[in-house]
């Protein structure tokens, strides 16, 4: 079953753990610039872990040392607590 997706109340409470990330829409955002392109390929491998694991998958834009991320929960339409869950995951591996 898809999960709730969250109010906006919700949305904006959750934002104050991820403070790197921005809401745009139905999604949260984070673009990270690293000093490499192979440091931003190995934080990509990293994070991927964490998404197979969720299995809840990130937008990932990647242009030489910067990776763009879009997080969305699809099934739901909206952003639930998969976003967030993942998002905070993500920024421990940055
Ligand atoms: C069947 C599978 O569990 C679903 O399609 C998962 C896979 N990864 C996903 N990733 C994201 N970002 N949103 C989803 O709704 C989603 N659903």
């Amino acid at each position: 079953m898809a999960p709730e997706l969250l109010s906006e109340e919700e949305i904006e409470e959750r934002l104050e753990e991820i403070e790197d990330w921005e809401w745009v829409d139905d999604s949260i955002e984070r673009s990270i610039e690293f000093e490499s392109f192979m440091d931003a390929i190995d934080f990509i491998n990293r994070i991927a872990n964490h998404a197979e694991e969720a299995d809840h998958h990130p937008e990932i834009f990647n242009v030489y040392n910067t990776v763009e991320l879009s997080l969305t929960t699809h099934d739901s339409g909206g952003l639930t607590h998969k976003d967030f869950d993942l998002a905070a995951k993500i920024d421990l591996e940055v």
